[in-house]
């Protein structure tokens, strides 16, 4: 779950001093990838093949600040709305500068809170890390740490026969990628206990979804890597040592407008953080030590909705709200859709209703924390493919999912907080397509929301009627299928006692 300071302790927080002179990214354009400054020609290409011809204004923006005038020079603080391409507005930048690396090592980090986000990313990377020679390799548990070591270590090639000392043949130990995408956990896995895994070349640290991130100390991850690179040896690569024309693109940052900044040395680690709700707060940002750190927002608003997004609020009646999300997927008439519930347990128990009331047409499945992670892949690849076209997710799943074609929103729940509401709400109307939020609210929850979206810059948001008819002819099945849940949540409840009581028999027998 989303959570958000107190208006209290909102007005008392001190604005970082660099916060309140960001880059308003909504000032900047699309920019066509043919005309783009310093990108190598192999880039161009990959790009295309994705099918993109311009970069994203906050791909442009980001690009300014460090292969272009930029320069690197300062770490990279990004709060751009959900859908507006964080993911390349970081890869790219990053792969255009490790791609004349001589010798492979790990110089890149990017650090994500789920697998699934995870994935999504290191897919970006291997879209267009490879044409540069580059190789990306993943951290997540998705595999055993067995499996993910030989993904991510070199072995030297030993003669059959010989018996080696695991410690002589440690030094010849290389990483196998250039670039690794992590979750928190395994990093911290590989870092303590991968024989040749090292930090001490990396370049580039990414914290993406860094609000989510810093929240929960995993570990002390951050701690751990931050003191692991610490160190500078001068070995970054400075982009500035040939000058290069970049024509339209140019940064303020070379005005000398930064007091105590000129004559710094390069940090040999250039750090990236982003989110579309980044946070404000001083003593969460320290954590992440930045080195002069530039921020890129988009508008004057703290929070901002995505441009194409329409809002729609849903009147119903308490004890009739299932029936309302069933008329208005009928509605919706089979277009792809994610329904949002406020926890995992609720999930699981409007996905079953959704199924005992059997009405409608399209193929609904869960997705949430709750289930094994083989099972939610499988099922967000179904939805991904079309198999699937509603998903009643939790809260835990709202973050950076990138999935084509969602063309709707549904809050069953209204979020708690308003930056939920932006996550959820995010889940469509990306990339500059159109999108719909619609929100089911009961009558004392409507002035909470409007406030709510307030905060969002966000007036509009008028009520979606469905029709009565479509409500009042579900009701006879209803009261059956409450039933029919009751039973289930029962025996799924049962089935989890015994498996438990077996589980911690079997536990007390082999200790006696
Ligand atoms: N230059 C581009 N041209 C066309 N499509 C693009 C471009 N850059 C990114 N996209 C597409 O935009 C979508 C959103 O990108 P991305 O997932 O990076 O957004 P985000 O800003 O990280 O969103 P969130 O905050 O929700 O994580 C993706 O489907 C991606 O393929």
């Amino acid at each position: 779950m989303e959570e958000e300071p107190t208006a209290k302790r909102r007005k008392s927080m001190p604005v970082l001093p660099w916060m309140r002179d960001p880059v308003d990214v909504s000032r900047l354009e699309q920019y066509p990838i043919d005309l783009l400054p310093c990108l190598d020609p192999r880039l161009k290409v990959a790009l295309k093949n994705m099918g993109f011809s311009s970069l994203f204004p906050v791909q442009v923006a980001v690009w300014e600040e460090t292969v272009g005038p930029g320069g690197f020079e300062r770490d990279i603080c990004v709060n751009s709305p959900t859908g507006s391409g964080k993911t390349l507005a970081y890869a790219l930048p990053i792969v255009q500068m490790l791609s004349t690396r001589a010798v492979k090592c790990l110089r890149a980090l990017v650090v994500l809170p789920t697998r699934d986000l995870a994935l999504q990313v290191k897919d970006v990377f291997e879209a267009i890390a490879p044409a540069v020679g580059l190789s990306v390799g993943l951290a997540v548990g998705q595999s055993s740490i067995a499996d993910e070591i030989a993904e991510l270590i070199k072995r030297p090639e030993l003669e059959a026969g010989i018996c080696y000392d695991p410690q002589d043949i440690s030094p010849q130990l290389h990483s196998a990628v250039d670039i690794l995408v992590a979750t928190p956990g395994r990093l911290v896995d590989h870092i303590t206990s991968t024989k040749g895994f090292t930090l001490e070349h990396l370049c580039f640290l990414v914290v993406d979804e860094t609000d989510r991130l810093l929240r929960e100390a995993y570990q002390s991850w951050l701690p751990t890597v931050l003191q692991l690179t610490q160190s500078y040896d001068g070995s970054f690569l400075a982009p500035t040592d040939n000058f290069v024309p970049f024509g339209a693109l140019k940064t303020r940052r070379r005005c000398g407008i930064e007091r105590g900044f000129k004559g710094k040395p390069y940090p040999r680690l250039v750090k990236m953080v982003l989110s579309a709700t980044l946070t404000q707060d001083p003593s969460k940002l320290a954590q992440l030590d930045l080195h002069h750190p530039l921020f890129l927002t988009t508008g004057k608003q703290r929070y901002q909705l995505p441009e194409k997004l329409e809002s729609y609020k849903l009147i119903c009646e308490s004890k009739l709200k299932p029936l309302y999300l069933v008329a208005l997927l009928r509605n919706l008439g089979g277009e792809k859709c994610i329904v949002f519930t406020s926890s995992v347990e609720s999930t699981h128990r409007l996905c079953t209703l959704l199924h005992l009331l059997g009405d409608l047409e399209v193929k609904i499945k869960e997705y949430s924390g709750l289930q094994r992670q083989s099972e939610r892949s499988k099922t967000l690849k179904a939805f991904r493919e079309g198999e699937v076209q509603v998903l009643v997710s939790s809260d835990a799943m709202t973050r950076g999912m990138d999935v084509e074609g969602v063309r709707n929103v549904i809050n069953y729940d209204m979020p708690a907080y308003v930056k939920t509401y932006i996550h959820r709400a995010g889940r469509t109307a990306r990339a500059g397509q159109v999108g719909r939020c619609f929100t089911l609210l009961r009558k004392h929850e409507v002035k909470r929301f409007k406030n709510m979206l307030q905060k969002a810059d966000s007036d509009s948001c008028p009520v979606y009627s469905v029709s009565s008819s479509s409500v009042e002819s579900l009701r006879s099945i209803y009261v059956s299928a409450l039933e029919k849940l009751k039973e289930t949540v029962e025996s799924e409840a049962s089935r989890k006692r015994k498996i438990h009581f077996k589980s911690s028999r079997v536990r007390k027998e082999e200790k006696k």
